[in-house]
C-alpha cells in the first residue's frame, strides 16, 4: 500500500480515537458534576453545578438547573409584583410540586413544606400576607377577600388565622372573609383533569355588594391564573373590581428542553 495512504488511515485512526475520547471525558465530566450537584444544598453552588453538567451534555441535569434558577426562565419574578388580566400580583416564591421533590434543593424543599402547611391551616400566614401587602401598597379602603376553595372547611382551616388578623389590625369594613356563603363542595383544582378550564363548578356566592370597593385577593397559589379570574367575574358582578392579588406561591412551570441549554449557554 501507498507510504501516504497508511499515514492518512493512521491520522484518520487517530483523530477518530481522540474525539471519542473527547467526548468520553465531557461524559464523564457531566456526570461529576450532576453527582457533586445532588450532593449539595447550596443552592448557588447547585445552580452553578448543573450548569457545567448541562454544558457536558448530561440529560439528567436539566430540570435540577432549570429549577435552581427558575427566575431565569420565568418572567414573573419573587416578590416582584406583575399584571395579570389588568390585577396587580405578587408571590413570595415559586412552588414546586412534589414530583419535583428529587431535583430540588433543602431551601426549596423547606418553602414548599412552609406553604403546604399553610394550605393545612398549620401556619397563619401572617409575615406572607404583610410582606405582600407592603410591596403591593394597596388603598387603605380596599377590601380583602380570600379565595373560595373546594370545601367551606378548607377555607375556614386555611384562613381564618388572616381572618383573626384582620379583625385586630384592619377596619371592619377591610375584611371580606364573611363575604362568602358556601353552597356545597366542589371537585378539588388540582384533581381536575383539565388545570386550563375555564370555569369551575360554582360552590359559593359573595354575599354582599361590593359596588365601587377594590378589592385585595389572597390565596395560597397561583398556577394557571384561573381560579382568580372566576373570583375575579364574581366579584365584578357585585360591583367591585379586583386591583391586587397576593399569593404565598406560584407553582413552578418546567421549560422546555431547549431553553434550559440555551439559558445555561447563555450564561454564567
Ligand atoms: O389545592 C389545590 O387545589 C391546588 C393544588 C395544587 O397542587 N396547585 C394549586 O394551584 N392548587 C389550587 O389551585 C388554585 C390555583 O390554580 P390556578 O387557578 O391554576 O391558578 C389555588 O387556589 C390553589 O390552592
Amino acid at each position: 500500500m501507498d507510504k501516504a495512504l497508511i499515514i492518512y488511515f493512521i491520522l484518520l485512526a487517530v483523530t477518530v480515537a481522540a474525539i471519542r475520547f473527547a467526548f468520553y471525558c465531557l461524559k464523564k465530566a457531566g456526570e461529576a458534576y450532576f453527582y457533586a450537584t445532588q450532593l449539595t444544598s447550596d443552592q448557588s453552588l447547585r445552580g452553578k453545578l448543573s450548569r457545567k453538567a448541562v454544558l457536558a451534555g448530561n440529560k439528567a441535569a436539566y430540570p435540577i438547573y432549570a429549577l435552581s434558577n427558575l427566575a431565569e426562565f420565568d418572567s414573573h419574578k419573587p416578590m416582584k409584583p406583575f399584571k395579570f388580566k389588568g390585577v396587580k400580583c405578587i408571590f413570595t416564591d415559586y412552588y414546586f410540586p412534589n414530583r419535583y421533590r428529587s431535583d430540588i434543593g433543602n431551601e426549596q424543599r423547606f418553602f414548599c413544606d412552609e406553604l403546604l402547611e399553610f394550605k393545612d391551616g398549620k401556619r397563619n400566614g401572617y409575615e406572607f400576607f404583610m410582606n405582600c401587602m407592603e410591596a403591593l401598597n394597596p388603598e387603605d379602603d380596599c377590601v380583602i377577600m380570600f379565595m373560595p376553595c373546594s370545601k367551606n372547611w378548607h377555607y375556614k382551616r386555611r384562613f381564618s388565622a388572616l381572618n383573626d388578623f384582620l379583625e385586630d389590625y384592619y377596619p371592619e369594613s377591610s375584611n371580606g372573609y364573611k363575604f362568602i356563603t358556601y353552597t356545597g363542595e366542589r371537585e378539588s383544582l388540582h384533581l381536575t383533569k383539565d388545570r386550563t378550564k375555564k370555569s369551575l363548578e360554582q360552590n359559593y356566592y359573595i354575599n354582599c355588594d361590593l359596588t365601587g370597593k377594590k378589592v385585595v385577593v389572597v390565596d395560597d397559589l397561583f398556577t394557571t391564573g384561573c381560579s382568580l379570574l372566576n373570583f375575579k367575574k364574581e366579584i365584578e358582578k357585585k360591583g367591585g373590581k379586583v386591583a391586587y392579588a397576593l399569593f404565598l406561591g406560584k407553582t413552578c412551570q418546567m421549560p422546555d428542553k431547549f431553553d434550559i441549554w440555551f439559558t445555561a449557554w447563555c450564561n454564567k
